[in-house]
């Protein structure tokens, strides 16, 4: 049978079948990833083949992973070579945000645009909150939205509190997988819980299949939105890990840097401080936002400083 995980604890796996049935199942014998120093073989996401069995404790036996169309990882925080597979397979992913109570960070936004970049994924923001926007937060979304969408990332605004802006976001839902993203407070699980409306549901079938006693941290869960749309929710990860970007490559995950790379004096310019830098001088002529370009200088000292 062919399936999707679902659910992955690192034991055990949760694949749903093509009829919607979910399966737990382990893998069948040792997997190795080829060409990747991953701790985990199979992530959320991943689609698979696998058998079904009437003895034992598991119902299914995974014997092969289809090759992913892209992957998220990010660096194990043990001190070894070995990343963490988040999620596989995925369509886009969006970013939720605020702007009052808490205010996310442009650094924040941005590095998860240049991980989203890097993975090639599509990304898109949401603006959470916007019942607690009073008119000058309201014009600065839009100002935002407006730069934003002029380096090609989409954005929408919401109130999971007044339930505004949920038909929109299905739409952007539909027919896709979507990661969903956004630090601690801005309101995922109220946006998600909007979003699966069977989600009480949807958790506690699951969680029937969750023996007591087997550690369950769990690093993503895929969600059904409604046939063919799902989610892929991640708790507990505040931030996407950012594969190992050298120096002179970060400007090429900045779309509005990346389209001017060639005007620059020198072929390896870094965009710091080179004389006759096309970035700097956009910069300066306010073609670039001033915060892209703040949060272009932090990571690539950030580079630096891990070296
Ligand atoms: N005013 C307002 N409050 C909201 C909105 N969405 C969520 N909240 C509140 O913000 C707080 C955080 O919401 P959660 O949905 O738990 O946020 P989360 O992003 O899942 O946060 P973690 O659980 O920490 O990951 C809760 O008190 C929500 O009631 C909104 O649109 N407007
Ligand atoms: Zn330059």
């Amino acid at each position: 049978m062919k399936g999707v995980v679902v659910k992955s604890t690192g034991s055990w796996y949760l694949v749903r079948d093509a009829e919607a049935n979910l399966h737990r199942a382990r893998l069948r014998g040792k997997f190795k990833n080829k060409n990747l120093k991953v701790s985990n073989p199979l992530a959320v996401g991943d689609r698979v083949e696998f058998d079904v069995e009437t003895t034992g404790e598991d119902t299914a036996v995974i014997y092969k992973i289809e090759d992913r169309e892209n992957y998220i990882i990010r660096q194990s925080t043990h001190k070894t070579a070995y990343s963490h597979i988040i999620a596989a397979n995925l369509d886009q992913a969006l970013l939720i945000v605020t702007l009052v109570s808490p205010r996310t960070s442009f650094g924040f936004i941005d590095r998860f645009l240049v991980t989203a970049e890097a993975y090639d994924i599509p990304a898109i923001l949401i603006f959470n909150k916007t019942d607690l926007y009073d008119e000058d937060v309201q014009e600065y979304q839009r100002q935002i939205a407006h730069m934003y969408g002029q380096i090609g990332y989409d954005s929408l605004a919401a109130s999971a509190a007044n339930q505004e802006g949920i038909e929109e976001i299905q739409a952007l839902l539909q027919g896709k997988t979507t990661l969903l993203s956004g630090h601690s407070g801005v309101g995922k699980s109220s946006l998600i819980n909007l979003l699966v409306m069977d989600l009480a549901l949807k958790t506690a079938e699951i969680s029937d299949f969750s023996d007591k006693g087997v550690h369950t941290t769990t690093f993503a869960e895929m969600f059904e939105v409604n046939e063919d749309t799902y989610i892929i929710d991640t708790p507990g990860i505040k931030e996407l890990g950012i594969v190992d970007i050298p120096a002179a490559q970060l400007s090429h995950f900045f779309p509005e840097m990346r389209e001017r790379m060639n005007q620059c004096r020198f072929n390896n310019c870094t965009h710091f401080n080179e004389p006759g830098c096309a970035v700097i001088e956009a910069v300066r002529g306010s073609e670039i936002s001033l915060t892209r370009y703040e949060s272009y200088l932090s990571m690539l000292h950030n580079q630096d400083n891990r070296k």
